[in-house]
């Protein structure tokens, strides 16, 4: 990765040996990392429980100042709210406003009728359309998820920071979300950055696959995915799909069991 060279385009986001520990250098908990996201690509970030993968986000959003190493977005250090939307683990709602004013309030640019109109659009195209009135209480645990990537798809930005954000769907629902975001982003192209623990989630979603190590992460596989086209059933049928969900998944299972420092319920004995 040549971030810097002369004569090449700048990537989207770069990370230049990310390493951070939260201010413990005897613990470090990510890198040193070095990644370039050329603009408009999806690229999926895979990894053991605890590796990194939620801070190294967080670098990307400005919101972790990395201990050392630097990240740039668009050739500038991230800052938090600009840098790109960002959809967490847990949703971060706000619990006196409705679904309809939750995705509004991130629009202060806008104003009050092109906000709410905004935000029935996408509450209409994740479906929550009829719930926009609703307060984030009265919405189950897989509607909350569905209101939150909302609330990051209506900001409209051109980098998405996604940290596992279908998480706490159900199968059925979490499809039909992959594919929203897939229809949503061939309309609006914007640079991703995905987290999961779902191999199949990676393939479907991704561009290309980065594998961090367990703690402290760093990349250990980088992988431009062939398939043609986003089709998610297409890319199921292609051979190289359970080619390369096999190679993924009994790497990661190797890197839990013989990480010393992992506590998988899988390494005891009965
Ligand atoms: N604020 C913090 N202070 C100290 N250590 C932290 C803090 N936040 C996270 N950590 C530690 O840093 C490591 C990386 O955490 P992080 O959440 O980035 O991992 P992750 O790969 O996203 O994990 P998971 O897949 O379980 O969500 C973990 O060991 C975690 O315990």
């Amino acid at each position: 990765m040549t971030p810097d060279q002369p004569g090449t385009a700048r990537a989207h986001v770069e990370l230049h040996e990310v390493v951070h520990g939260f201010g413990n250098p005897d613990a470090v908990a990510l890198g040193p990392v070095a990644l370039s996201v050329p603009r408009g690509q999806r690229l999926v970030l895979l990894g053991p429980s605890g590796c990194g993968k939620t801070t190294l986000l967080r670098v990307a959003a400005g919101l972790v100042r990395p201990d050392g190493g630097r990240a740039l977005v668009q050739g500038q250090a991230p800052r938090p709210g600009q840098a790109g939307a960002m959809v967490f683990q847990s949703f971060r709602l706000l619990p006196w406003k409705t679904a309809r004013q939750n995705v509004g309030f991130a629009l202060g640019h806008l104003s009050h009728g092109e906000r709410m109109e905004r935000a029935q659009r996408y509450l209409d195209l994740v479906g929550l359309g009829r719930f926009a009135e609703r307060y984030p209480a009265a919405l189950s645990g897989g509607m909350k998820q569905r209101l939150a990537l909302a609330r990051a798809l209506a900001a409209e930005a051109d980098l998405l920071l996604m940290d596992e954000p279908f998480a706490s769907l159900d199968a059925q629902a979490r499809e039909l979300m992959q594919h929203e975001l897939l229809r949503l982003l061939r309309a609006r192209p914007a640079t991703v950055i995905f987290v999961t623990h779902s191999v199949d989630e990676a393939l479907l979603i991704g561009d290309r696959v980065v594998l961090l190590s367990p703690r402290p992460g760093r990349v250990v596989e980088d992988l431009a995915l062939p398939f043609r086209g986003d089709d998610p059933a297409l890319r199921r049928a292609d051979p190289d799909f359970s080619r390369l969900r096999d190679g993924l998944w009994h790497r990661l299972r190797d890197m839990v069991l013989s990480d010393p420092a992992s506590d998988f319920y899988g390494r005891g004995t009965l």
